[in-house]
């Protein structure tokens, strides 16, 4: 995504690989329709796509007075965050601008004040992005120190974050330490973001990639085809149990069936230390059209019933590690979750 004063330019992800297209969104609208189409999507990146939306929220009613102003801004956050329930990074990202906000009302600072610091704040969210998944990549790296073959599942990318990506992320930078052999992409029906976004983004950087459709897991693990798996994730509950898009579970049960140690690569915007556990996670049921069509094509009958959850939660005691800027956190969950917890509030 590209912050172009004032304007949001973002990579249409429905149209990939086919198609390269941009959005340009000069209202916040734009901004909530990209994220709810998903063409914006991974949860780092609809957080700071949510934060240039409310900047330009704030540009859009900057000439009403300063009361009409601040609950049309209000309004502005509540659609941003109706979006998309699952990933807390969007809620992060909105937590912080309306922070930012109600510290600038207490101060009473202009309108104008008010309006260039909420830009430079959501400039800050997307660059803060770029360093913490350079960071955690590092952090990633650092346990793969043999050549290995990964399996990743949907797409934990640049075009799922600011930069670089946390999954994919990690595996570029083994990749760039020369302990990469290949990666198998599940192409994660329905929406397949492991095929069409995660097998372009590796074959654009010439990383060796396998496709393989997600029923293929089991039997390529079985083949020991696969040494280590790497997720993202979109939300993380305070015992480590960790949701990530539909399919991710299977994955992590399979990986324990086969000894292959199931990683997690996310950021500490992607932790809710609020919840307990996974069960408390919200997970988005998303249109029945997703899975009786792939790519607009009709391959069930319209009439049946379909269960669409795009989300589901991998307890923790299948993970062998949660890789995050600060490090890999390891069992005792709750409490290097706790102490990360303290070095944020700090
Ligand atoms: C770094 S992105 C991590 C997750 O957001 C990603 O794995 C995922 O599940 C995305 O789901 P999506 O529905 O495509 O937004």
């Amino acid at each position: 995504m590209r912050w172009n004063h004032g304007s949001l330019e973002l990579l249409d992800q429905t149209k990939l690989p086919t198609t390269i297209e941009y959005i340009q969104c000069d209202n916040y609208q734009i901004v909530a329709e990209a994220i709810k189409k998903l063409e914006v999507r991974g949860a780092p990146a609809i957080g700071a796509a949510a934060a240039f939306g409310y900047v330009l929220g704030a540009k859009q009613f900057q000439s009403l007075e300063l009361k009409n102003f601040i609950s049309r801004l209000e309004h502005v956050s509540e659609e941003l965050r109706a979006t998309r329930p699952t990933a807390v990074n969007l809620f992060w990202a909105l937590d912080r601008m309306d922070n930012l906000l109600r510290q600038h009302l207490q101060k009473k600072s202009s309108m104008k004040e008010i309006i260039f610091s909420l830009e430079e704040e959501a400039i800050r969210i997307a660059d803060e992005d770029k360093k913490v998944n350079c960071a955690l990549s590092k952090y990633g790296a650092e346990l793969f120190k043999s050549p290995m073959n990964f399996l990743t599942h949907c797409n934990a990318g640049a075009l799922a974050t600011v930069d670089m990506g946390t999954a994919l992320g990690v595996i570029r930078q083994t990749y760039a330490d020369g302990h990469v052999k290949r990666v198998f992409a599940d192409e994660t029906r329905p929406l397949l973001q492991g095929a069409r976004l995660t097998a372009f983004e590796l074959t654009q950087d010439n990383i060796p990639v396998t496709l393989i459709s997600d029923n293929m897991a089991g039997w390529v693990m079985k083949n020991k085809m696969v040494d280590a798996v790497i997720v993202g994730a979109d939300r993380i509950a305070a015992n480590g149990d960790v949701a990530n898009k539909i399919g991710t579970y299977s994955v992590a049960v399979l990986a324990k069936e086969h000894h292959i140690p199931f990683y997690v690569a996310a950021p500490s915007s992607t932790f809710d230390f609020s919840l307990d556990n996974g069960e408390q996670i919200p997970i988005e049921e998303r249109n029945k059209n997703e899975v009786t069509h792939v790519l607009g094509t009709q391959i069930a009958p319209l009439e049946v019933d379909v269960f669409n959850p795009a989300f589901d939660v991998t307890p923790h005691a299948l993970i062998a590690g949660i890789i995050t800027e600060y490090g890999v956190l390891k069992e005792d969950y709750k409490k290097s979750i706790q102490e990360l917890k303290q070095k944020l509030e700090k």
